[in-house]
């Protein structure tokens, strides 16, 4: 699994969710060296999972370009980042100098606290609801106005389960470029992490993560979250994501 490299948007710290936006040069940089990495370490996939935002498909695109490799790749709404509801296009710094940093902590990292839904008059709405990759869903009386990660999780699993488990039970080997926080939902789901400890996870930008899964779609052991990268720059590029939220 990969967080797609850093977006225009994660480059000037907002609040990003289902707003398209593009790789960065710094994120195109990050994309091309996880492929570098992956080629290095031998990989090769059979089928490839993606959103439908940009930036994790440009990732994943970079990627699959440096392996070598033309795979199928599925694309679908439900791996998305988490709807940001309001806070969607606010900066983070601004936001928690505004309403906290333990508020900002609890909207991005809390299990089931939501952020405030997005209205009709928010700058963003019509963009989203109106944008046709969404033709095939969600539907539109369903059409999220806002998410906790439990919600994210809610939407993501049901394709988890229904796409993704029976390619790997049938042996296949499976990249998936997706975002911080529904790569957070799985990533908890896999290791049936408490709702305390996935609040401390914070997925860095264009470092990809293994699992090695068993029969029964368990991880094997030493088969979790294994980062491909220097335990050092890993440990930093975390740091960094969560300091995102301070007011500085
Ligand atoms: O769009 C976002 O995630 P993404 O960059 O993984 O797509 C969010 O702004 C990530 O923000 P967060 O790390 O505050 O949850």
């Amino acid at each position: 699994m990969v967080r797609h490299g850093e977006s225009e948007w994660n480059q000037t710290n907002l609040f990003w969710g289902w707003v398209d936006a593009h790789l960065s040069d710094k994120g195109k940089q990050e994309a091309a060296n996880a492929g570098k990495y992956l080629k290095k370490s031998g990989y090769q996939f059979d089928q490839a999972y993606t959103s439908v935002l940009s930036r994790a498909q440009e990732t994943l695109c970079i990627i699959l370009k440096i392996l070598g490799q033309r795979i199928p790749v599925e694309t679908t709404w439900r791996l998305n980042e988490r709807h940001y509801g309001a806070l969607t296009g606010l900066n983070k710094t601004e936001t928690a100098k505004k309403f906290g940093e333990e508020q900002v902590k609890l909207w991005r990292r809390s299990f089931d606290k939501p952020p405030p839904p997005m209205d009709e008059k928010h700058p963003y709405y019509q963009q989203i609801v109106c944008d046709p990759r969404y033709k095939n869903g969600p539907p539109q009386d369903k059409f999220p106005m806002f998410e906790s990660l439990k919600l994210t999780i809610e939407r993501t699993l049901p394709f988890w389960n229904e796409r993704i488990v029976p390619k790997v039970k049938a042996g296949k080997q499976v990249i998936i470029a997706a975002h911080g926080n529904s790569l957070r939902g799985i990533v908890k789901h896999l290791d049936q992490m408490s709702e305390e400890k996935i609040m401390g996870l914070n997925l860095p930008t264009g470092i990809p993560f293994v699992y090695t899964l068993d029969d029964n779609m368990k991880p094997c052991p030493d088969g979790s979250l294994q980062f491909l990268g220097d335990p050092e720059t890993v440990k930093k590029a975390m740091e960094a994501v969560a300091s995102q939220g301070k007011a500085k």
